[in-house]
């Protein structure tokens, strides 16, 4: 049987903005208040969707939230014409306004947890949309990106869609970013890893002290049952709590694993000897290939400023493994000679891709940030929302609509400027027709 792992992108919306929104995500603070390039910054995604796409990869795109997200400022308290909100919000109420203003939605890794068909009781594929309630602004996703997941996957019959978790930090849940399928073929069952940085319901357990754990065991465990997992395929892993103090926020940071490669930092796991006798075990007999790096070779602060682990391992259409890096890794000189001692290695993973998503990386995301991986039977594939799948001639259109609606620079002052709500909308009204997904946002949705 044919075995597809699909990429689902997230374009970035025409608000892409540095706001320095999320404590304990280094880039994101350093970068606070620099000036973006929407444009530019959807560019360097689609350029990326593209590259996989010619590989001979299945690559599919999630559309943007809607942003400056007027109803949540309304829900706030802020009243009157759609231009008399985004003015009050921006004088009276700043950080409020920069958190309704995010375009977050880009780093689709937190869009949810998929669960592939093969393991999953129904023998559906899962989606549970991320709550992403550590962050203000991050936990103003979920609904819409229900709405979308069910637009791009809108069959009944192959596909699941649950409600996102209890919008409270016991169950605080940041999806993919947080979640590892190892297997040996896509289509087969897997061992699914859930990664936690915390526990909810009991404060003697080990939890960072300087920045926040954004997900907690409880939620994991909550996805689990959720989407039907047998528990002899799935390991809940501890995240270090020393290296989420180190930045590493999600373990996407410190992590990531490709059929039967799990590539990882030295201290990304608490207990990590157990961790890994329990995955070797679940795994079973077939080859499993563990790439550890140590501290000597790469430093946590080189990892989590380069982005290392925050890359795509796929598999080519011919079978053999590539790793899909930020150019941070190109111009690092630590990360440049391990990742190129490692393709000349005997290790799976033969060859070495970088990527300009510069934009994206100054806000804390790197190439695997932007994907949500959907692992695809040929049939599943086959009731996909086609528009959503990447070809030339649907990347030919993104690009076109890309320069006709996005700006090329946007600064803080631009965010309450009326006319980028009405381009915004204007170019999200677009895409949705584009993308054929219907009514997903709130203002096509007023009055309904
Ligand atoms: N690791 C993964 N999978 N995703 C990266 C998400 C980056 C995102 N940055 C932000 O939300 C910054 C927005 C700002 O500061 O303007 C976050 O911290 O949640």
């Amino acid at each position: 049987m044919k075995q597809f792992e699909v990429n689902f992108d997230g374009l970035v919306g025409p608000t892409h903005n540095y706001a320095g929104l999320s404590f304990g995500n280094v880039a994101s603070q350093s970068n606070a208040n620099a000036i973006s390039s929407p444009k530019q910054a959807a560019k360097q995604g689609l350029a990326k969707m593209k590259a996989l796409a010619d590989m001979g990869m299945t690559q599919g795109v999630l559309a943007p939230q809607e942003r400056p997200d007027i109803a949540t400022l309304r829900r706030l308290g802020f009243t009157g014409s759609d231009a008399r909100v985004l003015e009050n919000a921006a004088k009276q109420a700043r950080q409020v306004f920069l958190a309704c203003c995010s375009a977050s939605s880009m780093w689709t890794a937190n869009a949810a947890t998929v669960s592939p068909s093969a393991d999953t009781a129904d023998g559906r594929v899962h989606f549970t949309p991320a709550n992403l309630t550590n962050k203000f602004h991050r936990s103003l996703e979920p609904e819409v990106t229900g709405r979308i997941l069910q637009a791009t996957f809108a069959n009944e019959k192959y596909f699941a869609h649950h409600a996102h978790l209890p919008d409270n930090e016991h169950f605080g849940d940041e999806g993919a970013a947080n979640h590892t399928r190892l297997c040996s073929n896509y289509c087969h069952s897997g061992v699914e890893l859930f990664v936690y940085g915390r526990y909810a319901f009991d404060t003697t357990k080990p939890a960072p002290k300087r920045y926040p754990a954004r997900q907690t065991l409880e939620a994991s465990q909550a996805i689990a049952r959720l989407h039907g997992l047998d528990e002899d395929s799935v390991v809940f892993i501890q995240q270090n709590p020393d290296v989420i103090d180190q930045g590493v926020f999600h373990n996407d940071v410190i992590a990531v694993g490709n059929q039967n490669v799990l590539f990882f930092h030295e201290q990304a796991f608490y207990q990590k000897d157990a961790v890994l006798q329990e995955i070797r075990r679940k795994f079973g007999d077939h080859p499993l290939h563990f790439i550890e790096v140590s501290t000597d070779a790469v430093p946590v602060a080189d990892a989590v400023k380069t982005y290392l682990f925050n890359t795509q391992i796929i598999t080519l259409p011919d079978n053999s493994m590539a790793i899909i890096a930020p150019s941070e890794c190109e111009e690092n000189e630590n990360v440049h000679r391990y990742l190129s001692a490692l393709i000349a290695s005997d290790a799976p993973i033969k060859e070495v891709k970088y990527f300009d998503v510069k934009q994206s990386m100054r806000n804390g995301g790197g190439p695997a940030c932007l994907r949500l991986r959907v692992a695809l039977t040929e049939q599943e594939v086959a009731v996909v929302n086609p528009a959503t799948l990447i070809n030339d001639t649907q990347f030919a259109k993104l690009n076109r609509w890309v320069d006709k609606h996005y700006r090329d620079v946007l600064t803080e002052n631009d965010l309450r400027d009326p006319q980028l709500l009405i381009e915004s909308r204007t170019a999200l009204d677009e895409l949705t027709q584009l993308l054929k997904l219907g009514s997903v946002y709130p203002f096509q949705r007023q009055g309904s």
